[in-house]
């Protein structure tokens, strides 16, 4: 069976979602979670974009070792530099530079002529050669570019020292025919093409990202791209999951394999899905809450005589399992660590005393304490940035009666240690109190969004909120989860604000630093 490479960019294309901007923290929990999948390549994000991109990929290459790590680059020789100074760090360091190549683009985007967008590719695989081992260079906008054009620059950059050449679908226009063409095409036309792997890159416009994604592996990609829940740009990439496993259960059609754990699928998109703040829908394929539901009598009586009536994937071999932990109230500190190790969590002595008190309260209100219940806790731990001092909920109240407009009072600490507290109304209980805390921020607070739902089952499963905010015209999620649906959606307002204070916090340093 061949090989295909699996090429992770939820931390760079992923986290282009409009809305989506994860804290460096969250994006080490991910990368690490990405490495214990078992990704090839993960591309930690854009170093030359930010200081904090910057930053967080450089601590990501310092952290990761099994998988190789990569960054983004333009065809500039200062994206190039930043991008080395960020990924010297890792194992295998790799760079991942790109360069439209359609008329489109080349003349609107880039106002250069073709010649001179050969010229720039050739320039900058060769100088960005001189640092990294590994080279990719994309062909941004590769499906709509002359076959001839793409073919002559793809023999010039692979003369330049190009490790890796990507055939990007950048706007989800190819369908599956045209893209397995594209590949078959340059493997028979370019005559140094064996020099280099071929990669595949797919978004989801039309939906077709992952058939596009297969079509270019039965045609010689021997790396695919893509990111955990298909979130990215637009209508997102393609969904690393679901290629996986097709590549997995339709082994007869597809006989390929890959390196990726399949049973830490489950938990990896969880994580993406919480910290992203973006839902998987419940009918999402391989992921999705009823991906192994059966609802139908004639569905449930069948797969209760045999799974497989129904069932062409088993929960386990994604990582989905029946819940066999009991953990509640009478359970101690060895079997909260015992199971966060199980967990997959490596926390310090520090966090395990603050999960366990949190744990603890929990029991007093719930009869058990679920999987679910604690990894909800325990990534909200782990990636709370314990050196800024924040917005925390410090009480609240809410007076609710059928006839009357509710009202709360809320007491907020800001992030300069002063607790504040006032009133405030609105047309629901969530409107009254986040209209009492836009009063308390001082800042224009557009809620855009808003989804509750239960973790786990029962009455007193947890409640999970979901919220997008237009802070100061920054668009921004947040997730918050408590017993109580007003206390998460509280905490949900306050992670959205927290976020973009974050940022500006360390924004206002940097510039202090300069
Ligand atoms: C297909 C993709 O997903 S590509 C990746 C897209 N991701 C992102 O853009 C996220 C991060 N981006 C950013 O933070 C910013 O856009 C930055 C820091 C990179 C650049 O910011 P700015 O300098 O303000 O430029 P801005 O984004 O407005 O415009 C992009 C510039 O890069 C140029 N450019 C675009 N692609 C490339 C390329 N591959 N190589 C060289 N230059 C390029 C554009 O032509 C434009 O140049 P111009 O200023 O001479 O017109
Ligand atoms: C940078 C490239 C690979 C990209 O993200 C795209 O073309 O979609």
């Amino acid at each position: 069976m061949a090989h295909v490479n699996i090429f992770d960019t939820t931390l760079r294309d992923g986290e282009q979602s409009p809305g989506v901007n994860l804290n460096g923290l969250e994006k080490l929990e991910i990368a690490k979670q990405l490495e214990r999948l078992g990704v090839d390549i993960m591309e930690a994000g854009f170093p030359a974009s930010s200081k904090n991109e910057f930053d967080s990929v450089k601590t990501i290459a310092q952290t990761i070792r099994t998988s190789s790590v990569t960054g983004l680059a333009r065809a500039k020789k200062s994206d190039i530099d930043t991008a080395w100074e960020a990924l010297n760090y890792a194992a295998e360091p790799r760079l991942h530079i790109f360069l439209a190549t359609s008329p489109i683009h080349m003349t609107h985007k880039l106002k250069k002529t073709p010649e001179e967008v050969i010229e720039t590719a050739v320039e900058m695989v060769s100088y960005a050669r001189e640092r990294f081992p590994q080279v990719e260079w994309s062909a941004e906008d590769a499906c709509r570019s002359d076959l001839d054009f793409l073919a002559t620059i793809i023999e010039r950059v692979i003369d330049a020292g190009a490790t890796v050449i990507n055939l990007p679908d950048t706007v989800g226009y190819t369908t599956p025919e045209e893209y397995g063409f594209l590949f078959r095409y340059m493997r028979e036309n370019v005559p140094n093409i064996d020099r280099v792997s071929l990669s595949a890159h797919c978004h989801d416009d039309l939906g077709m990202a992952v058939a596009n994604s297969l079509a270019a592996i039965e045609n010689g990609a021997t790396q695919v791209e893509g990111t955990i829940n298909g979130i990215g740009e637009r209508a997102g990439n393609a969904s690393l999951e679901e290629i996986a496993v097709a590549l997995k259960i339709r082994g007869d059609k597809l006989p390929y394999t890959t390196n990726l754990v399949l049973h830490e699928l489950k938990r990896t998109s969880d994580m993406v899905s919480k910290f992203t703040g973006m839902k998987v829908p419940g009918n999402k394929a391989v992921v999705g809450a009823n991906a192994f539901a059966h609802e139908s009598g004639i569905h449930q009586d069948g797969v209760l005589k045999n799974a497989s009536t129904y069932e062409i994937i088993t929960p386990e071999l994604v990582g989905v399992k029946a819940n066999n932990l009991v953990l509640g109230k009478h359970s101690g500190r060895h079997a909260f660590k015992d199971r966060t190790i199980a967990l997959g969590y490596d926390l310090t002595e520090a966090q395990i005393s603050e999960g366990f008190k949190q744990f603890k309260l929990l029991t007093d209100k719930k009869k058990e304490v679920t999987d679910d219940d604690l990894f909800t806790i325990l990534v909200d731990l782990q990636t709370k940035n314990e050196d800024i001092s924040q917005y925390e909920l410090q009480a609240f109240q809410v007076h609710y009666g059928s006839g009357n407009r509710p009202s709360a009072t809320v007491a907020l600490r800001k992030p300069d240690g002063n607790v504040v507290e006032t009133a405030g109304i609105g047309q629901g209980s969530v409107e009254a109190i986040y209209n009492t805390m836009e009063a308390l921020i001082s800042e224009k607070i557009v809620l855009t969004d808003y989804s509750l739902h239960s973790v786990g089952e029962g009455r007193d499963a947890l409640a999970e909120v979901y919220v997008r905010l237009n802070v100061q015209d920054t668009p921004v999620s947040g997730r918050g989860a408590a017993q109580d649906v007003l206390e998460a959606s509280a905490q949900a307002f306050l992670n959205a604000v927290n976020r973009v204070y974050v940022n500006q916090f360390l924004a206002q340093k940097d510039q202090v630093q300069l």
